[in-house]
């Protein structure tokens, strides 16, 4: 296969670009009334109209001849079957199998996956059950009341960003508390609320190995031994999840008291998998396996549907069209609904820890842009702060909106101003107000020409903005699965056409090493001349702060 930039449809596509640069969405749209019908696509309860994109359909069919052309329906084919897909780590990628209801088999290794991960969502079932009924207890015999729930990254965003986004669906009987940072603020906080009596710890380590995760558990425990609870009862209030059980159980956590996971998992994919024990505690099982549920329909879409009506791969090839051929440094997420305001946080470390990367799947040095930073946070907050940098300063930012058409329990006129402000801004993206436009509005003012030429120009907005418009009927836990699968598929794609393997993350490891050398030198365990003088000045600070006075 030629290197991506050689390839024809890389050539073709670069012509494109040199001639839609000189154009303006807002003259396509006036001499197309058909462009929004024609630039949108369904699926899963989710409609997307990309019709606000600096493509026309001939950019479209070379952006769609590429992902044919790198072979993205065979990688995807891959992944599916369980190949050794992450060729770094040797696994296979199979997040899909967590939610594969299709009654087939997902053999890896010559193995059937499947029986395990039906039998550990039975297990959740039934623990979740346990809870909610009031027949698991505490040492005291309490029902339990509050989950702390324990992890970070992948271990951490999926279950919290789940659960807020799915507030209306929560369940009356536990409330559950997430905790990532080390900081001690946070779990000092959170436990500071709470009963040891009628509390459950859920630590979720894929790896079991995490610092932060290790020592927020441990504190956990020392909260409940000092509270009062004995070694022998830290049955009854921890549990785990992890794919190391051997650490686990090393750990004190009693074996039947630990969720696995696979090692074919990958931690920003693990929402899926028993990571999600606290989403199910938060909002029931039924509600939990609905997510899983969205997310296998978009599975299927994405298996299935053909490019041009495949959700995953336009938003896949728009979001390279603007990185590679427009320079665009980062896409934007703008979610129009407060529950859903924590889905750039989780797009950002699906999409950066995937593809931010700089060599291929054969260690070549990539010549090329991939991940773009990804940012974000809801509407309408943002109009009245970072807006200004996408409607007016340097550069391409692209943008998705999205709307559910539908929200409980709320008064129409919030949720048709809202709606209004999100399609709004779009138009504003995308149209711009001309320096005519903005010199005309300036008549009468009383301004002599100068200063109303100056006036105009900075009024005056570019547009030809791009954004992708995502409506569907409500958020529920189907739409929701749908919605993250979406974007763990175009991410996939992109990496495909990237060429680089999207499921490891050595990028994190040199930190985590470093982190624990500088621990060692704050504790005094290290000789000074380990560290460059900055470091070691930095250390000396800390510890003249932390002396004994
Ligand atoms: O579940 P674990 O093994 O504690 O890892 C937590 C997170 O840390 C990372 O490995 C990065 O440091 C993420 O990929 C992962 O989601």
């Amino acid at each position: 296969m030629t290197t991506l930039t050689e390839s024809a449809q890389w050539q073709t596509l670069e012509s494109l670009a040199q001639l839609v640069k000189k154009e303006h969405m807002r003259n396509w749209f006036a001499g197309d009334e058909n462009r929004a019908a024609e630039m949108n696509a369904e699926a899963c309860g989710i409609y997307i109209d990309f019709s606000k994109n600096r493509v026309t359909k001939d950019v479209l069919k070379a952006l769609f001849d590429l992902a044919d052309e790198r072979g993205v329906a065979q990688h995807r084919d891959a992944m599916f079957n369980g190949d050794i897909i992450n060729n770094t780590e040797g696994r296979a990628v199979l997040h899909t199998a967590l939610r594969n209801f299709s009654g087939q088999s997902v053999m890896v290794d010559g193995e059937d996956v499947m029986p395990e991960v039906l039998a550990t969502l039975e297990k959740i079932e039934a623990f979740t059950h346990s809870i909610h009924s009031g027949e698991h207890k505490g040492y005291t015999g309490k029902a339990i009341k509050h989950i702390v729930a324990i992890g970070i990254g992948g271990s951490f965003l999926g279950p919290k960003i789940m659960t807020e986004a799915l507030k209306p669906y929560q369940q009356d009987a536990v409330k559950v508390h997430f905790v990532a940072n080390v900081d001690g603020c946070h779990i000092t906080d959170v436990l500071a609320e709470m009963d040891h009596e009628d509390t459950l710890i859920v630590m979720s380590s894929k790896s079991f190995s995490t610092q932060e995760t290790l020592q927020n558990t441990l504190t956990a425990k020392d909260w409940f031994l000092k509270q009062g609870g004995k070694q022998e009862d830290i049955a009854k209030h921890f549990v785990a999840v992890s794919s190391n059980v051997k650490a686990a159980t090393e750990f004190g956590i009693a074996e039947e008291n630990i969720f696995p996971m696979w090692d074919w998992v990958g931690g920003r994919y693990s929402l899926w998998s028993a990571i999600g024990l606290p989403i199910s505690l938060c909002l029931g099982f039924a509600n939990f396996k609905g997510l899983l549920e969205g997310a296998f329909a978009m599975d299927e879409h994405f298996k299935s549907a053909p490019n041009e009506q495949n959700l995953p791969v336009i938003l896949a090839v728009l979001g390279i069209w603007y990185r590679n051929f427009f320079g665009a440094q980062s896409h934007v997420m703008l979610p129009y609904y407060h529950y859903l305001r924590g889905l750039p946080a989780y797009v950002q470390q699906l999409d950066m820890e995937s593809n931010g990367k700089m060599v291929t799947q054969d260690g070549d040095a990539i010549g090329y842009e991939t991940g773009p930073i990804i940012w974000g946070s809801e509407g309408t907050n943002g109009q009245h702060s970072f807006h200004q940098l996408i409607h007016q300063g340097h550069g391409v930012i692209p943008a998705d909106f999205l709307l559910p058409l539908n929200v409980p329990n709320q008064d129409d006129t919030h949720h048709a101003m809202l709606a209004s402000n999100c399609f709004g801004q779009a138009q504003a993206l995308m149209q711009g107000k001309s320096f005519d436009d903005c010199y005309a509005d300036l008549a009468d003012k009383g301004l002599d020409e100068a200063e109303r030429k100056r006036l105009a120009q900075h009024k005056t907005m570019p547009g030809n903005k791009p954004s992708n418009t995502i409506l569907f009927e409500k958020l529920d836990p189907f739409t929701l699965g749908a919605l993250v699968a979406m974007y763990e598929h175009k991410v996939f794609v992109q990496g495909v056409i990237w060429q680089l393997n999207s499921f490891d993350q050595w990028g994190v490891e040199l930190g985590k090493v470093l982190g624990n050398q500088v621990l060692a030198g704050i504790q005094g365990n290290t000789e000074a001349e380990t560290f460059d003088s900055s470091t070691q000045d930095l250390i000396n600070r800390f510890k003249q702060a932390n002396a004994p006075k």
